[in-house]
């Protein structure tokens, strides 16, 4: 999931150089911090919203992309304000009680 996470941190990067009618990041830095806040509070619950339809049919499709569109604003945000998803990822293995270099060299054997 880190490489994932890696990859999708580097095209978050590209696109706040990137043309804002080209690219739809680039159009959410260029609108600026209000508007990325308000996407990440929209995704937030319409993912409560899924969550709490799991059981329909197609429920389950639905939880995972409005999870995906909420986890994506919320990289959107941290790069916006300049903060690397790998922080968020050492506070994780901190508190899981092992450190972030031993949590990268886990992933580098994996
Ligand atoms: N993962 C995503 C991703 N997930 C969701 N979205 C967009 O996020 C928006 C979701 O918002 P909504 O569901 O509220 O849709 P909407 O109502 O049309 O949006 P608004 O008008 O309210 O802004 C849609 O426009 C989706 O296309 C994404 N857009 C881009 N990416 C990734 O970001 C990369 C860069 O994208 P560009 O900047 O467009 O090149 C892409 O290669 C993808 O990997």
């Amino acid at each position: 999931m880190s490489d994932i996470l890696d990859q999708l941190d580097d095209i978050l990067a590209q696109r706040r150089q990137a043309d804002p009618s080209t690219s739809y990041v680039a159009q959410l830095h260029h609108k600026g911090l209000n508007k990325i806040l308000e996407k990440v509070g929209e995704e937030a619950t319409e993912t409560i919203l899924a969550a709490k339809d799991v059981a329909l049919p197609g429920g389950r499709q639905a939880l995972i992309g409005e999870t995906a569109d909420l986890w994506f604003h919320s990289l959107v945000m941290l790069s916006h304000l300049g903060v690397s998803h790998g922080e968020v990822l050492d506070e994780l293995a901190r508190r899981m009680g092992i450190s972030g270099l031993e949590e990268k060299a886990s992933r580098v054997q994996e």
